[in-house]
């Protein structure tokens, strides 16, 4: 696994499924999949109105809870990070591979 902490976040996320702590937010979220569905509606619409206000330090907080509940989603549903990222490599790839078509073309 790396080492990026999200990488690390993701795994713990995915440790707490099977976890017996009782106080664990991420293990009752993981238990209610809808909930953290909710939440990621919640923190894009927080990150968006940091965004707008141009509020720096609401902005890093907010996304920090985007993507702690984005996360919560990907592991509720069985989506692995690889997997996310696997598809922004490919459009990356795609991406650059149309700009070299059309500079060849140009
Ligand atoms: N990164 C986070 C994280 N970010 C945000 N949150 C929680 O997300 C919630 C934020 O929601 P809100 O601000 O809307 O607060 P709220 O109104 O009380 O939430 P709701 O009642 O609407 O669910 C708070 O309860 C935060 O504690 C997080 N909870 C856990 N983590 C990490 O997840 C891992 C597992 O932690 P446990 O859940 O404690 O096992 C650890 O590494 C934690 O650091």
């Amino acid at each position: 696994m790396s080492n990026h902490v999200l990488d690390v976040l993701a795994a713990t996320i995915k440790a707490r499924r099977n976890a017996t702590l009782e106080d664990s937010y991420t293990k009752r979220l993981l238990a209610e999949p809808i909930k953290p569905a909710k939440k990621v509606g919640e923190e894009g619409v927080e990150v968006a109105l940091a965004a707008v206000g141009q509020d720096k330090p609401s902005l890093i907080g907010e996304t920090a809870d985007l993507l702690y509940h984005l996360l919560v989603v990907l592991e509720s549903r069985d989506v692995t990070l690889d997997e996310v990222y696997a598809e922004l490599e490919r459009r990356m790839a795609a991406s650059e591979q149309q700009k070299q078509r059309k500079a060849a073309s140009a």
